[in-house]
């Protein structure tokens, strides 16, 4: 009996593989020519996802090393395209950058959640431009790269500093704290206020951003099979995650109307009222506008989202490295008791003089890499790059993590080596190599603001506090986890007041 039933299990499992081959031979006849090369056989239906780790990011950077300038993968039914090379990258996001600027329209939440697509992040073509350009001349307005901004973060810094001090010194992980206070400058631009950090409201908010960033993070499996969004119970977070969309989608629609109430077109002290004033300006002009509510909803997401996690995560590997080079966190002490002393918190204006700080959050960005892959672009046009055929529809992905750990361009890239960004007189040395904001049309659009949150936070943390391990014989491990932004994993910290 058991033989037979075992004789039966191998026809029908020879019978099972021999179908999964003859399939696999047609995808692969079908399989458009001269494409960037792939590293193995793209099986029916999955592609090649069932090759992936469960954190491919080790897996990517030797691909890169192994294929070069790109490689291909089959992502499911999607052909997805990895460049790994600073010139190709510059080909298509710069040279190309009419064919490489749009996102994908096919994810998981584009196709299940009406509009998801139509704020800055993941819209493309003509609503893209109007959201972007619109988006930056109102936070340019508000002084992003100028010192009106900087003086709101750096009233936020007194408030997040004050709280650390509160923990004594005691071990803590500090990460929701860290994330509320950058939400806090997002909240700052687009309300026009800032929140205590025990409010709830404000505190469930920050929670549903930080699961919705999780939950729809590039490795979202429903993204590639979106059918097993039907099975029962809610096993890939698919149900979630629409669920929480909803709520986000409830919140600024109930904040358009509350600040709508109060618009005052000769006090434009937010992003909402100064996006709706735009919009009323566009409406009066009878042209037609991509400006509208629905728009600007989306876009207060994808604000907080863009711009919250990924800078908060770069603090805290900042942090997390200094625990493991303890010479280089003195040294950015001595640095700013040299140029500012103690009895003033920084300024923007310091930054030319913080050059070893300057170098250490480079160095921090280039390591740590926390977008590892940029964001998804679509290619809208059949083209040809580094000699190979990028059709239409093909999902591009900049490998910025294989850009950043390149041997060939950083030579010891494993090393952490603040001075590889100062020259030999002890300057700053931009290097176009570090891109961590990406390159090209969608590079990103709060570089300036990211870049001076990081310095004034990194600057008066460090002015204030030495930061140490919460036991001095287990520093915490330098692992990076997946997703979209890449976070060390949760780790304690002391932060031990210097001047108390
Ligand atoms: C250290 C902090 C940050 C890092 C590393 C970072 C990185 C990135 C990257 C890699 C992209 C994708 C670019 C591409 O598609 O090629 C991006 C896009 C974007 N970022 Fe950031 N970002 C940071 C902070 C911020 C902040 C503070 C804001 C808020 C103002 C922001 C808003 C955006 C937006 C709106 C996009 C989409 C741009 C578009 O599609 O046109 N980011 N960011």
């Amino acid at each position: 009996m058991l033989e037979s039933v075992m004789s039966c299990l191998d026809v029908s499992s020879c019978l099972i593989g021999l179908f999964i081959l003859l399939l696999a031979m047609f995808f692969r006849s079908r399989k458009p020519k001269n494409l960037p090369p792939t590293p193995g056989t793209a099986l029916p239906f999955v592609g090649h996802l069932y090759m992936l780790e469960k954190n491919p990011r080790q897996q990517f950077k030797q691909w890169a090393e192994q294929f070069g300038s790109m490689f291909t993968l089959k992502m499911g039914p999607n052909t997805a395209v990895f460049i790994n090379t600073l010139d190709t990258l510059k080909e298509a996001f710069i040279k190309q950058g009419d064919y490489f600027s749009d996102r994908p329209n096919n994810l998981f939440a584009v196709k299940f959640s009406q509009n998801f697509d139509k704020g800055l992040v993941l819209s493309s073509g003509s609503y893209w431009k109007s959201q972007r350009t619109t988006s930056l001349a109102i936070l340019r307005n508000f002084g992003m790269g100028k010192n009106i901004l900087a003086e709101k973060i750096i009233e936020e810094i007194s408030f997040f500093t004050k709280e650390l001090a509160r923990k004594n010194g005691q071990p803590s992980d500090i990460r929701n704290l860290t994330n509320m206070s950058i939400s806090n400058i997002i909240c700052s631009i687009i309300f026009g206020k800032r929140f205590e950090f025990g409010d709830e409201k404000f505190t469930e908010l920050v929670q549903m951003f930080n699961e919705a960033v999780k939950a729809n993070s590039a490795d979202l499996i429903l993204n590639f099979v979106p059918i097993l969004y039907y099975l029962p119970f809610d096993f890939f977070k698919g149900k979630r995650l629409l669920e929480i969309i909803g709520q986000l989608r409830q919140f600024d629609f109930e904040k358009i109307r509350e600040i709508k109430k109060s618009y005052d077109p000769d006090n434009l002290d937010n992003y909402i009222v100064a996006y709706i004033d735009e919009m009323r300006k566009e409406a009066s002009l009878d042209q037609k506008s991509y400006l509208d509510e629905i728009c600007l909803a989306r876009n207060i997401d994808n604000l907080f989202i863009a711009g919250t996690e990924t800078t908060s995560t770069t603090i805290m590997w900042c942090l997390l490295y200094m625990l493991h080079y303890p010479e280089v966190q003195q040294r950015i002490y001595k640095e700013i008791v040299e140029q500012i002393g103690t009895e003033r918190p920084p300024n923007i204006t310091d930054k030319s003089n913080l050059k070893y700080l300057t170098a250490v959050i480079m160095e921090v960005q280039r390591k740590a890499s926390i977008v590892p892959l940029g964001l998804p672009h679509l290619c809208n046009k059949d083209t040809t790059l580094a000699g190979y055929n990028i059709p239409k529809g093909t999902i591009v992905m900049p490998n910025l993590d294989a850009i950043h750990a390149s041997k060939e361009i950083w030579g010891d890239p494993e090393t952490f080596r603040p001075e590889r960004f100062l020259d030999d007189k002890g300057n700053v040395m931009t290097r176009e190599e570090l891109m961590p904001f990406s390159i090209g049309r969608r590079k990103c659009l709060g570089e300036s603001l990211a870049k001076m949150e990081l310095f004034l936070f990194l600057s008066s943390l460090f002015q204030q506090f030495e930061f140490l391990p919460a036991s001095p014989d287990k520093v915490p491990p330098l692992t990076k986890t997946w997703g979209g932004v890449a976070a060390s994993e949760p780790f304690e910290i002391r932060c031990v007041e210097r001047n108390k």
